[in-house]
């Protein structure tokens, strides 16, 4: 369980609070107005800044020390982080070791992802020579490779049209269905949310909210929820 007790985060001048858990093996979409601070949330929950008052907790293992790289966390950004002068395998090969010197094994487990995200057979192509939607499956793959427990995704499909979007999001969940890992998923649309997410964490005023059941919220949205989704 991700627990989140009494946390207030900085950014800047913003001011984010944020006291909740997140259940193991939860799909929880993060949604609320641009600038409430979503990504605030998922950058501190990743260890990209830190908490000025209140603890962060993995199944019990407090995290507010440990280096990014440390923590049971992968992160997924919107333009997928990709490098341009890399193959497909050496960017997902980067989700095992930044500098890619990989042994037999990690080469198989890179190969397994590359296909596991419907990619076979592309491993040595330049993400130039990629589609927008297989470039995020890269993303995806790299993601996948580092095995962890907490996926943190920031709205990582904006750019796709949405049949695409539908896909990507399908593919997600069956895979931290296969792993068991926990989503947490930013997002604008509260589509998305409905498609992948049990719960949502509404981020508004200042404040992460508890996660809720997501046709709850989105069927009855509170005030600050319903001026955002119009
Ligand atoms: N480096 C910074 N310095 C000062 N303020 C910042 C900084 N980064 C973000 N902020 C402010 O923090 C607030 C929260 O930003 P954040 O990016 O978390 O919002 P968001 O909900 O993810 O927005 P959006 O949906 O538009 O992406 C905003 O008001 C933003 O202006």
């Amino acid at each position: 369980m991700l627990k989140l007790e009494k946390c207030r985060i900085s950014n800047g001048g913003f001011d984010l609070s944020a006291d909740l858990c997140v259940s193991r093996g939860a799909r929880v979409a993060v949604i609320g107005p641009s600038g409430a601070g979503k990504t605030t949330l998922i950058e501190a929950i990743a260890g990209f800044l830190p908490f000025a008052a209140g603890t962060l907790r993995w199944d019990g293992q407090d995290l507010g020390a440990m280096a990014p790289g440390k923590r049971p966390v992968a992160m997924l950004f919107q333009d997928g982080n990709l490098f341009p002068h890399l193959s497909v395998a050496q960017n997902v090969g980067l989700g095992i070791r930044a500098d890619l010197r990989l042994d037999t094994q990690d080469t198989a487990r890179v190969e397994q992802a590359v296909n596991r995200v419907g990619l076979d057979g592309m491993g040595d192509r330049k993400p130039a020579a990629l589609s927008g939607g297989q470039q995020s499956r890269v993303a995806l793959a790299r993601v996948l490779v580092q095995g962890r427990d907490l996926l943190l995704l920031d709205e990582p499909f904006a750019a796709l049209g949405p049949a695409l979007k539908a896909e990507m999001l399908d593919l997600v969940a069956d895979l931290i269905a296969e792993t068991g890992a926990t989503l947490m998923m930013v997002s604008h649309d509260p589509n998305d949310a409905r498609r992948i997410a049990d719960q949502v964490i509404l981020v508004a005023d200042g404040q992460a909210h508890a996660p809720v059941a997501t046709a709850e919220l989105l069927d009855n949205p509170p005030p600050a929820l319903r001026a955002y989704l119009g």
